[in-house]
């Protein structure tokens, strides 16, 4: 492992994936490899988690493709240096800001989005210049297989490599020195990513999981609202980190919720949901027994039906949900979907702050201010107002969590930032030493005065201007000064040849 690290380090020393056009070949090489494997990469995703190759195009394969395009389009800006604002005493300096790679990454994924979770991070990663190393997780196997096989058919061999294995090889990994690591995975084993980092002082991004909350105001339409809930909630089996993980809303909302997801589920997969190429299965067989835990002592409004042989969990809702309970301290991570009832707005805001920050916050109202004070009021890694998921598919957003849902976060350019040190750069003459006298010793009240001055004063633009104006002045009388006969003489020179013109003009 050590070896393998040190490997990519050096070629990460080598310097070659710094260029710009080094970094645009590199994408446009793994969006070709995502194109021309579509179909690999589409069934091993489908055997991960018996889904359909349809789904896992418009759930994954879209995403890292649009990831990709932005980052190349908008690559070669965001790697130019930004020139700053200046002070006083920097005014004649070059000073700007350079973004730099930080190294090298390593990338840890989950299963619940195999590809996604890792191609993604791994394209703001290229993006910013570094090498990388990336460990698919061990429990989406089809998927960290395929990935292995194609990346390095496609990219720099020695700079993107995968290296497959569970938590022991994990472990070894994280002993390893690295510039930045990037977790997708449940809390716990975020804490234990960040306890290794801390040792080689390694900063990290931890995208994390919770339990995100949706609430549902009395004052909107539920058919629309049960038919976005319903969609997120049991996309890939309700194993999505910002699904809605349990509804909030006034006790008598209930049973017409129930009522609506339950039409909603026939209308999209059918009477009979085993058939349906739409839903998908529980990963494993502990996370099957896990979820199947959750249910113990609730009232099962809907579904409820499981088959442990091929790990399937119905859409489920259960109503009347005490707080107190398993399924409501725990991510359910499943096709779960309890109702807490609440008295109104005020006390879904409490319960929400009353528990650790949420990956994702859903509220549905047709009252515009009610959604605004929601927001205003909690705390959550994103926020969708009148829908589920969608804030995911903007890349212009940053998408990570807050407090126990994790730190850091990706997409378009916050993952180039992400992966890049943001270089202030201040490059000064060796000249003008007269003005540098003031910092040096031994120091002095005056010194410290124009210290004030120079650093301290503020001015307004029509005090600069005013400013600007006395300057040039000054400037303007120095070189009238100096050059006095000389421009004594132009003068008698231009009006002579100006009075000679017009002389022979009027001889004419
Ligand atoms: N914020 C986000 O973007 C996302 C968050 N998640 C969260 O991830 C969780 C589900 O994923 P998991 O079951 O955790 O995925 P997982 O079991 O695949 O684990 C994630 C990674 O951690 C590694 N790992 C596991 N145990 C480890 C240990 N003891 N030491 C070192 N490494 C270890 C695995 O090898 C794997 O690569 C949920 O809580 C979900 O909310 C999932 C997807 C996206
Ligand atoms: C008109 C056709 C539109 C098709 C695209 C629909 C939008 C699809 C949204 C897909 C969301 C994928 C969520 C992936 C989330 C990964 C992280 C996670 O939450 O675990």
């Amino acid at each position: 492992m050590e070896r393998e690290v040190q490997r990519v380090r050096q070629a990460f020393l080598s310097g070659r994936s710094r260029p710009l056009r080094f970094r645009l070949q590199q994408l446009e090489a793994l969006r070709r490899m995502v194109q021309e494997r579509e179909k690999d990469i589409l069934a091993a995703i489908a055997a991960d988690l018996c889904k359909s190759e349809l789904n896992a195009y418009s759930q994954e394969v879209i995403t890292v493709l649009g990831e990709i395009d932005f980052m190349l389009e908008n690559l070669p800006e965001w790697v130019t240096a930004k020139p700053v604002k200046k002070n006083l005493l920097t005014m004649m300096d070059e000073a700007y800001i350079q973004p730099q790679p930080l190294g090298v990454v390593l990338i840890i994924g989950a299963w619940n989005y195999p590809f996604v979770l890792i191609i993604q991070p791994l394209i703001g990663a290229i993006a910013a210049g570094n090498a990388v190393i990336i460990k698919p997780s061990e429990l989406s196997e089809n998927t960290a297989k395929i990935v292995a096989k194609l990346l390095p058919q496609y990219l720099d061999q020695d700079l993107y490599v995968v290296i497959n294995g569970g938590v022991e090889e994990t472990t070894e990994l994280l002993k390893q020195r690295f510039d930045h690591i990037f977790y997708t995975g449940n809390t716990a084993v975020g804490k234990i990513v960040m306890e290794a980092a801390a040792k080689h002082l390694t900063p990290v991004t931890l995208e994390l999981g919770g339990k995100s909350p949706c609430y549902i105001d009395k004052d909107c339409d539920l058919d629309i609202v049960c038919r976005r809930i319903t969609w997120g909630k049991y996309m890939n089996c309700g194993q999505t980190c910002i699904a809605p993980d349990y509804i909030l809303c006034e006790a008598s909302l209930q049973s017409q919720i129930v009522w609506k997801i339950k039409e909603t589920v026939k209308e999209f997969y059918g009477e009979n949901i085993k058939e349906s190429p739409d839903y998908e299965r529980i990963i494993n067989l502990r996370h099957f027994k896990r979820i199947l835990s959750l249910l113990e002592g609730q009232k099962i409004a809907l579904g409820g039906e499981t088959d442990e042989a091929t790990r399937y969990i119905a859409p489920t809702v259960l109503t009347d949900v005490d707080p107190k309970t398993k399924v409501m301290q725990e991510e359910i991570f499943g096709p779960v979907l309890p109702i807490v009832p609440v008295k109104n707005v005020d006390e879904a805001i409490d319960f929400i702050n009353e528990r650790e920050k949420p990956l994702a916050l859903y509220v549905f109202s047709h009252n515009h201010k009610l959604i605004k004070r929601m927001i205003d009021e909690t705390s959550s890694g994103g926020v969708t107002g009148n829908d589920v998921i969608m804030h995911f598919t903007l890349n212009s957003f940053p998408f990570g969590g807050v407090g126990s849902s994790g730190m850091g976060a990706y997409h378009g350019k916050h993952s180039f930032d992400t992966f890049s040190h943001q270089r202030p750069c201040l490059l000064k003459s060796l000249k003008r030493e007269g003005a540098n006298k003031l910092r040096y010793p031994p120091n002095s009240q005056s010194k410290v005065d124009w210290g004030k001055f120079f650093l301290l004063r503020r001015f307004n633009k029509e005090k600069l201007g005013l400013l600007v104006l006395t300057f040039l002045g000054i400037v303007a009388a120095v070189l009238v000064k100096k050059y006095q006969a000389v421009l004594r003489r132009k003068a008698l020179l231009i009006f002579l040849v100006v009075h000679r013109l017009r002389w022979s003009s009027k001889q004419r």
